[in-house]
């Protein structure tokens, strides 16, 4: 096998587990098992984030009609989540491999203690060659602290781990023009250059019940992952050797390039980590100084403040027309960052008794997304 890549993360989505049927498809998890041994006996590192914790609790209370309420969903989960890892501890041992279980929330990421923490955990699974399996804590994590999907989940799993690739596998092979379920003359997309608006368009949500996010959850932890170094392959779970095709270079389903200078650490950490706690609304000439201009965000051009927040916030911070240009720490709670927009730095002081500083997200603190983004 030709291989560049040394840490590969691999998605597993319930479309490819179930293989669209309603419960575990143990037969296709024992090949997929199979591959990824093969990739790691040949000297390259794999991270498993697998879906299907809810298909499992299903099948294994044989169906139970429940209220479709959180605390079921939550119930599901928890009785799945162990007969999920049940099986792919029983399948990679059959190649002689051990698995280690996290469990993440978004409260993990958001944490940059927890984060690093989750991170020594990883490299050490796989400092001892052991697979370690991610899914979402699905029977703790409420909406508030939940990532909600495994596709931005795994994004975040590759940058934590410092992966070069990640492979989504799903039902489709890859990202086509437009959701082959509806449309027959879809055109399955091979490369990704740039994520914009245009192709955000194509990728729809899941119609399938099955997968939660659809394409447009993969299309996010590509922009992501792309943006942290990472490859990002969407392809189909149950085309052949798909696995060795992907790591291997082959061209199979949808390869997104990574960006050439990718983030450095902590901005990755800013733009996957911390969940949003609001929006501020820039005028033309702060969205052009941050995005175009590399400048620090300034008082004087804020619009509009949305949400409650505290100093320190991580913030989405918007164009005029409410798309988001960039991520970013703010130096400044709601309250005061409220009384301060439009106005000049050196008025801050006098309207707020106190000033932490002319920046009110500093360059160091925020990751731009677009460039000539007015
Ligand atoms: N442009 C597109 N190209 C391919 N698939 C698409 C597109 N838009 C929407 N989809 C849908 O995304 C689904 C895959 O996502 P999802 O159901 O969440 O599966 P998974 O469980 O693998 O995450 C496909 O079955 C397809 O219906
Ligand atoms: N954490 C959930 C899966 C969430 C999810 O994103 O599912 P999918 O779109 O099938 O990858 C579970 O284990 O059932």
């Amino acid at each position: 096998m030709q291989s560049g890549y040394r840490r590969v993360v691999v998605k597993l989505g319930t479309s490819v587990l179930t293989s669209g049927s309603k419960c575990l498809d143990k037969a296709h998890m024992v090949e997929l098992a199979r591959q990824m041994a093969a990739m790691m006996k040949a000297g390259v590192e794999v991270v498993l984030v697998t879906s299907g914790a809810i298909a499992a609790g299903r099948e294994h209370l044989n169906y139970p009609s429940l209220p479709d309420t959180m605390a079921n969903k939550q119930l599901l989960a928890a009785v799945g989540q162990s007969q999920l890892i049940l099986a792919w501890s029983q399948l990679f041992s059959i190649y002689g491999l051990h698995v280690g279980q996290l469990l993440l929330t978004r409260a993990d990421l958001h944490d940059r203690e927890r984060y690093l923490n989750a991170r020594d955990t990883l490299n050490a699974l796989l400092a001892q060659g052991i697979v370690p399996i991610i899914n979402e804590n699905d029977a703790v994590a409420t909406a508030e602290i939940k990532v909600g999907d495994n596709d931005n989940l795994s994004a975040r799993a590759a940058l934590l781990c410092d992966a070069d690739l990640l492979l989504l596998l799903t039902d489709q092979k890859g990202l086509f023009d437009a959701d082959p379920r509806n449309n027959p003359n879809a055109r399955l997309i091979p490369e990704v250059q740039h994520i914009d608006d245009s192709l955000r368009l194509l990728a729809g949500g899941s119609v399938s019940g099955l997968g939660t996010g659809g394409m447009a959850t993969k299309l996010q932890a590509a922009d992501i992952a792309r943006r942290a170094g990472v490859e990002v392959v969407i392809a189909s779970g149950h085309h052949k050797d798909v696995i060795s095709g992907a790591i291997g270079g082959e061209a199979v389903g949808t390869r997104f390039l990574a960006l050439e200078s990718p983030l450095e650490s902590r901005k990755q950490w800013i733009l996957a980590g911390p969940k949003a706690h609001g929006r501020i609304l820039l005028d033309d000439g702060a969205v052009s100084a941050v995005c175009d201009k590399g400048r620090s965000l300034l008082s004087k051009g804020i619009i509009a403040v949305e949400g409650k927040f505290e100093r320190g916030a991580t913030l989405e911070l918007c164009n005029s027309s409410g798309r988001v240009i960039a991520r970013g720490m703010c130096r400044y709670g709601a309250e005061a960052l409220a009384a301060i927009a439009g106005k000049h730095s050196d008025e801050i002081e006098a309207i707020l008794g106190y000033d932490y500083g002319d920046a009110v997200v500093h360059r160091n603190d925020m990751v731009v997304l677009e460039t000539g983004a007015i």
